[in-house]
């Protein structure tokens, strides 16, 4: 079989094949498709800094109130008409706007899923840091670069004693973390309702925006949320001003070396595994086994490897993101489930939400 699939790679590389194939009316739109393919690769970051160019220029919002001709463009963003033209013939080309009639310029079908989605532009902006790292891949790769700007932005990753770090280390990427939640909190909420659940522990729950999320949707679930003291210090800020100080409380400690509170019947742990190597993932579960009684059920939530459709996600998206920040990969189902085991968790299903690509839904329970 491998001799099959060798000859099959001479031939695909051979140039007199290729030119053949891309000849042939047969063959023709495969080798159209893979050439568009590979150029999107080569371009990729070009494309991205489009998309940065439009959301540091408000353009999404803006074009929502109505359409513009490259003229008015200019003038509200402060530019030459040429280079407003060459930013929204870029973008139309991109989808994130489209034409509306012969020199009007309006929202696109990928551009309008940005506007009203703070989460998104955040991390539209957030981006510039993983590309700063990401410049030489094969140095980051080799372990060559010391000190990267997201294990800078990520302190717990390389932190000896992560419950020592202070607000102000916390505060940006608890900031991040809380605007994408509400697209991830909607995914979880709708792919495993909590209605039968008594009380919710979030654990490594950030500032607080899933369990604020689940309380809205399920008036009568109690919460607790577990994270470093600065971040359950925030949580606290907001359960406050949510006005869920009665239901929700937060506690502050290492999910790595101090046990987890008792008493919650579900257990969630909503993007946090993929920061981990085994041996960290491991210790998580293992604590989540020890809070949970034996009736309880364990919640997990992150984005994973090889899932249909969203292939470069998990191993090519967070596979990268994860090595500039110095820690973790991003798993398959199976390979989460096979973790669960070892930590005592059997009973381990699967739960389909409507955007794969942003979070898969695995529940467990407790077994002997
Ligand atoms: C009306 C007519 C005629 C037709 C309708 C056609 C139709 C059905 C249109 C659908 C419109 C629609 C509903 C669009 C929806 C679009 C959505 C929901 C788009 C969502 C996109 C989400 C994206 C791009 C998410 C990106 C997420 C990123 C980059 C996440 C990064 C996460 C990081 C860095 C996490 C870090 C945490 C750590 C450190 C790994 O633990
Ligand atoms: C990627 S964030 C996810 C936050 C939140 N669950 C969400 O999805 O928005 C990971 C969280 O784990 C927390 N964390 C990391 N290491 C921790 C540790 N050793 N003990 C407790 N929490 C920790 C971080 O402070 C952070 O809030």
């Amino acid at each position: 079989m491998d001799r099959l699939w060798s000859a099959r790679d001479r031939l695909m590389a051979s140039p007199r094949f290729r030119h053949w194939a891309a000849a042939f009316p047969l063959t023709r739109p495969i080798a159209r498709r893979r050439s568009r393919d590979l150029f999107d690769l080569c371009a990729g970051f070009v494309y991205s800094q489009v998309l940065l160019a439009c959301v540091r220029l408000r353009l999404f919002d803006i074009l929502a109130q109505r359409s513009m001709t490259a003229h008015e463009v200019s003038r509200r963003l402060g530019m030459e008409d040429e280079a407003a033209e060459r930013l929204l013939r870029a973008a139309v080309s991109l989808r994130l706007l489209a034409r509306r009639g012969e020199d009007r310029f309006g929202l696109g079908p990928l551009g309008s899923a940005l506007v009203g989605n703070p989460g998104l532009t955040a991390m539209v902006e957030h981006h510039a840091m993983l590309y700063d790292d990401l410049r030489d891949p094969v140095a980051l790769l080799r372990g060559e670069c010391r000190r990267t700007e997201l294990s800078g932005y990520w302190p717990y990753a390389g932190a000896e004693r992560p419950a020592d770090l202070t607000g102000p280390q916390v505060a940006a990427y608890s900031a991040l973390m809380a605007a994408s939640q509400p697209l991830i909190a909607e995914e979880v909420l709708a792919a495993y309702p909590l209605d039968r659940h008594r009380c919710l522990m979030d654990v490594g729950g950030g500032e607080g925006a899933f369990v604020s999320a689940a309380a809205s949707r399920f008036p009568k679930l109690q919460a607790v949320l577990f994270d470093l003291p600065a971040v359950a210090q925030r949580a606290r800020e907001r359960f406050r001003s949510d006005g869920l100080d009665l239901r929700a409380s937060a506690v502050g400690g290492d999910f790595l070396s101090d046990p987890l509170p008792s008493g919650a019947d579900v257990l969630s742990l909503v993007r946090v595994l993929h920061d981990h190597d085994d041996a960290g993932a491991l210790a998580i579960l293992r604590a989540a086994r020890q809070a949970l009684g034996p009736d309880g059920t364990l919640l997990i939530a992150e984005p994973m490897a090889e899932v249909a459709g969203a292939e470069p996600v998990g191993d090519a998206y967070f596979g990268f993101y994860l090595l500039a920040m110095g820690r973790g990969h991003a798993r398959t189902a199976g390979e989460i489930t096979a973790l669960l085991r070892r930590a005592g968790f059997g009973g381990v299903q699967r739960h389909a939400t409507a955007m794969p690509l942003l979070t898969g839904v695995i529940t467990a329970r407790p077994q002997d």
